[in-house]
């Protein structure tokens, strides 16, 4: 019976949230992009994954109320907005206008929006996000390609995006007072009409105060972990069905291939560990332009399938911004998107059947570019990032979508260690 329906502005964050909630318990389905086919209604929650973060508000609203309407058919009572723990967007959206037309879609009073991911340093405490010890606008996520994050405020971040409609916060005081005092809280919010709310929350324990104070809410939002604290009280409510074991995978041969275009610090530093250990090629965006995708494509047919290859995009803020300013923000991205799409293609038409993906957008642009719809929930290798596993026409395929801060320094090499010890 599926009780949670869930819609992810990114593939990485869709895999990161189909993890945790496996995590907790409970059978996840998770479908990339909009479903042709209707729901079965078996899994305890449906996720669909959109790639819609960086995409035109509009858009992002139009394909959003698309998947709703799925997720309402598949029985969904409880229904779930996740995005980035860092919150990424910018000052157009479009975290602020697909909450605002869901809630309006689902008749929902307030929303709420809570990012913090503990277990990966991602904390919210007065409003303000941080990311490890720095706050979000101090972090690595000032230079994100596509959504600089320049202030740390999450309810100044959120305001713009909601034509400027008031935004409240839960504040930690009263999360720490317990769920009775933020439904106190949200009461007081109500009767001056604010319906949009922030929440603090800098321990797994916060997340559950507040999704105890909130369970009844239609409409939740935010990162990974606060949706992962939900499958305990839809037990105590005697809702879930039994928990399926991580999927593990067939025949997947030995072909590997790690594809990046995560421009992130820690993608940095995991392409730099794992390079003195692999054939490796570096894509770059202005001789893309120039000459097409032809020498990158020939660099991959030289190297056998057997032999594991990284390509990689991924390059120091100084780098990206040249980059950007040669060729426009958005067609830099799309360049590289598309050629390292190209390359997943020509990959696993060699035979390569696991594929290690670093980046959100580049994780959309691969998996749709491979034809996958439906992802298997496996293993995970880092909090936040499982092994998925999926059937193609030429037969069976693991991906890990790797979310840009996710992992460890030696997550390539951790992910694939994982792989063998399973396949
Ligand atoms: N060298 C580069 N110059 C400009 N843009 C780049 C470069 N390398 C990658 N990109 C683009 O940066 C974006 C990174 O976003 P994404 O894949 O979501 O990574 P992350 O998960 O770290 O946010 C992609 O659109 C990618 O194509
Ligand atoms: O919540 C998170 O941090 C991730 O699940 C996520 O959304 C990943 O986005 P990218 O960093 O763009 O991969």
């Amino acid at each position: 019976m599926t009780i949670l329906g869930a819609i992810a502005d990114d593939f990485t964050g869709a895999t990161d949230l189909a993890g945790l909630l496996a995590r907790s318990g409970v059978s996840v389905s998770l479908r990339l992009g909009l479903p042709s086919e209707p729901a079965d209604g078996l899994a305890d929650v449906e996720v669909i994954a959109l790639k819609c973060r960086t995409i035109p508000a509009a858009e992002a609203v139009a394909q959003s109320r698309r998947a709703l309407d799925w997720l309402r058919h598949s029985g969904a009572r409880q229904f779930y907005w996740k995005y980035c723990s860092t919150f990424d967007s910018t000052p157009a959206g479009n975290i602020g206008p697909v909450a605002e037309a869901l809630a309006a879609a689902l008749g929902a009073d307030q929303v709420i929006y809570c990012p913090a991911f503990p277990e990966n340093g991602r904390r919210v405490f007065m409003g303000n996000l941080f990311v490890g010890h720095q706050p979000l606008a101090e972090s690595p996520m000032k230079d994100h390609p596509l959504t600089p994050m320049t202030d740390s405020d999450l309810t100044r971040l959120l305001a713009p995006q909601l034509d400027g409609a008031p935004v409240g916060l839960i504040d930690w005081p009263t999360l720490a007072r317990g769920p009775a005092s933020v439904r106190t809280e949200l009461e007081i919010l109500a009767a001056r009409e604010i319906r949009h709310i922030v929440s603090d929350a800098v321990s797994d324990h916060d997340l559950e105060t507040l999704a105890r104070a909130c369970r009844d809410m239609v409409l939740l939002s935010g990162g990974s972990a606060f949706a992962a604290t939900l499958p305990p009280l839809w037990r105590e409510a005697g809702l879930t069905g039994a928990a399926l074991p991580p999927a593990v995978p067939q025949d997947l041969g030995s072909g590997a291939i790690v594809l990046s275009g995560s421009c992130s610090a820690m993608t940095r530093a995991q392409v730099a560990a794992l390079r003195p250990h692999i054939a490796h090629l570096k894509l770059d965006p202005l001789t893309l332009a120039r000459d097409g995708t032809g020498a990158a494509r020939d660099w991959l047919a030289n190297h056998p399938a057997n032999q594991p290859v990284m390509i990689y995009a991924t390059a120091e803020p100084a780098e990206v911004r040249h980059a950007q300013s040669a060729l426009g923000t958005a067609h830099a991205g799309e360049i590289v998107e598309a050629c390292l799409a190209q390359l997943a293609q020509d990959a696993r038409a060699e035979g390569r059947a696991r594929f290690v993906v670093a980046g959100g957008e580049t994780s959309g642009a691969v998996a749709h570019a491979l034809g996958v719809r439906r992802l298997m929930i496996g293993p995970e290798i880092a909090p936040g990032v499982p092994w998925t596993f999926a059937e193609d026409a030429q037969g069976p395929l693991a991906l890990a979508l790797k979310s840009g801060n996710f992992g460890a320094e030696s997550f390539f090499s951790d992910a694939f260690a994982a792989l063998d010890r399973i396949a």
